[in-house]
């Protein structure tokens, strides 16, 4: 019936980011272990407690069968039924105070994994981010995660109760005598099978019912996107065929899981009759030697009978455990992946240090599989100048500013940055982030007062936004998400001018912004410019002819460099550019966008 149900690809399968093995995981446990000596402690005796006082039910329960057989007085009974009472009320007090410390316990672990995962995520180099492996990532941080604290904050208690109830109650059997413990053991076989057969397959079929499902609801998801064309091309009835088809497939799957789930159960009830048979077969024998009373095979009875909860939660949630076993080694995985990164520089802001230089000699870095890249690249950019980096498209600019950012690892050649600086990129990219000016100002620079962010907002020529500084935390409005392009960039100039970088990156910063606004942003990034270090990649000629150095690149090399005056007399491809952008005049037209033909050094005219 399964044979159609193959392991579905998953994400994390195959190539991408690693997973932790057993020992990485344990080692990453540990430490977070060994901090909570205390609270392990303190959970370990309670259970131990709540699972001793389990047994008080029992115990009365078998007296009142001897007493009653005895012809006992009430009142002797009474006591017995008292004591049933507060056992099973003492058991259940003394069990739920272990599992809110416990709960307590995971959830800190969980929050501090969670953030061992996004902090390691982040750290990433961002290449490895940008490729396929981002969803890879994504798919960590968010559906392991889920898995991981899904299972800590409601398996691991139960089962952690459960494991301590077995242990509790397997060892009262045999104090009250072992043979009953031994008769009790005819269940294992059930027990061992059973969950053996299951785990064999409940991974790949509970696996494919997800990759099934998933497959339905985007069939139907795309029918109800596209039922306008459907419509129109009177193909309604083929998406149908499809919802329905795959729904069939996700069904039939989902039979083959109810099946497996039948035959555990089928497997558990097989084993609690084969225990039960065997301890009432055994305590029939021992009471008719004598060396037991009725009640003490009835409190021997119903002992392993209170096995059978904790033993089917034990059974049911080892699939979860195996699942977030998985989710636990993909997430060590990254946080593995994250040690092994360079550390990025320390943060040092450029008030702190004197500017920083850069020094690149001879640094070559090619990308996983190709040729391309950047090569042999010599330069050295003095602290608080600018070094522009032009070219035309496919000539390494990019690659470079990502090198200098720290992104990824020169492969040959040496890259310093004297002193030791976190470069803040700022590209075309506009992204407004969740929240109001101060929400998105206070990511650089948490501690900012209301003031330094006015002045950051006045640097970077944004005043608008000043009266939305709001003084009272809670009441920073969020932004127009469809706020203009360059205002997004101007608040993201004042972000990196409150960072107070000792390195600035700009790419292309100015590309995406309207020209509506592309004069104020040009402003406050000559601002964020001044008296810092800054490398700016410029398909612009007219923003890199105000740098200090100009590098000219070509096929991942620098084949001029120079000042702009400098560069135009030497009458080489920085000059041809130069002309190609403005006019045999040489005279750039103010405020020129990268829209306005022709923007980018032609591919022609690269040497
Ligand atoms: N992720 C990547 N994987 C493989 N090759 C890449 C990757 N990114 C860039 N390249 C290649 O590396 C070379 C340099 O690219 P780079 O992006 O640095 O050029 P660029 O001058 O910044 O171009 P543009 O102006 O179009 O951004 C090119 O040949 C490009 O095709």
């Amino acid at each position: 019936m399964v044979s159609d149900v193959a392991e579905a690809p998953h994400p994390g399968d195959g190539p991408g980011l690693p997973i932790a093995s057993g020992a990485e995981v344990w080692g990453a446990l540990r430490g977070h272990l060994r901090r909570e000596r205390g609270r392990l402690a303190g959970v370990a005796v309670l259970f131990l407690v709540a699972a001793a006082l389990g047994l008080v039910m029992p115990a009365c329960l078998g007296r009142i069968v001897d007493a009653v057989t005895a012809g006992a007085a009430w009142p002797v009974v009474a006591v017995w039924v008292a004591g049933v009472a507060a056992g099973a009320i003492g058991a259940a007090l003394v069990a739920l105070w272990g599992a809110r410390i416990l709960v307590g316990l995971v959830q800190d672990l969980l929050a501090r994994l969670r953030e061992d995962v996004f902090t390691a995520a982040m750290r990433l180099p961002a290449r490895r981010v940008d490729d396929a492996e981002s969803a890879d990532l994504l798919s960590r941080v968010t559906g392991d995660v889920d898995a991981v604290s899904e299972a800590g904050g409601n398996v691991v208690p139960a089962l952690l109760s459960a494991g301590f109830a077995i242990v509790v109650s397997l060892a009262a059997l045999t104090v009250l005598n072992p043979w009953l413990a031994f008769a009790g053991l005819a269940c294992v076989p059930f027990y061992v099978l059973g969950t053996r057969a299951f785990l064999r397959r409940s991974r790949v079929v509970f696996r494919e019912v997800r990759a099934r499902e998933a497959a339905r609801s985007q069939a139907v998801l795309e029918a109800i996107d596209g039922h306008e064309t459907l419509t129109a091309l009177n193909e309604q009835g083929h998406a149908l065929d499809l919802v329905a088809e795959r729904a069939r497939a996700s069904i039939r799957v989902q039979i083959v899981g109810v099946g497996l789930r039948n035959r555990l159960f089928r497997s558990i009830n097989g084993g609690e009759a084969a225990g039960l048979i065997g301890i009432l077969a055994a305590g029939w024998l021992l009471h008719a030697q004598g060396a037991l009373t009725v009640g003490a095979v009835t409190t021997a009875a119903l002992v392993f009978h209170r096995l059978f909860d904790p033993i089917g939660q034990l059974i049911f949630g080892l699939d979860d455990v195996q699942r977030a076993a998985i989710g636990l080694a993909r997430l060590v995985g990254v946080i593995g992946l994250a040690a092994d990164a360079p550390l990025p520089h320390p943060a040092t802001p450029a008030a702190a240090t004197a500017r920083t230089a850069i020094e690149l000699r001879e640094v070559s870095f090619a990308y996983p599989g190709t040729a391309r890249g950047v090569r042999g690249v010599s330069m050295r950019g003095a602290p608080g100048t600018t070094t522009a980096i032009v070219g035309a498209s496919g000539s390494g600019k990019s690659t470079l500013a990502r090198l200098i950012a720290g992104h990824d690892a020169p492969a040959a050649g040496t890259l310093r940055l004297t002193p030791p600086a976190i470069p803040f990129a700022l590209s075309q990219e506009l992204h407004l982030f969740r929240g109001g000016v101060a929400a998105n100002l206070r990511l650089a620079a948490p501690g900012a007062s209301d003031a330094e962010l006015g002045a950051a907002l006045t640097a970077a020529g944004a005043d608008w936004a000043k009266p939305l500084v709001a003084a009272a935390p809670g009441s920073d409005l969020d932004l127009d998400p469809d706020l203009d392009g360059g205002r997004i960039q101007q608040l993201a100039v004042a972000r990196a001018i409150l960072a107070d970088p000792a390195l600035v990156i700009l790419d292309e910063a100015t590309a995406d912004v309207g020209l509506q606004h592309r004069a104020e942003v040009d402003r406050a990034i000559a601002a964020l410019r001044r008296g810092r270090t800054a490398v700016l990649i410029a398909h612009q000629l007219q923003h890199a002819a105000t740098a200090d150095q100009i590098l000219v690149c070509a096929d991942g090399a620098v084949i001029e460099r120079g000042t702009h005056e400098e560069l135009i007399a030497a009458g080489g491809a920085y000059r041809r550019f130069w002309l190609a952008q403005t006019g045999p005049r040489g005279v750039m037209p103010p405020h020129a966008s990268p829209n306005d033909p022709p923007t980018t050094p032609p591919e022609t005219e690269t040497p």
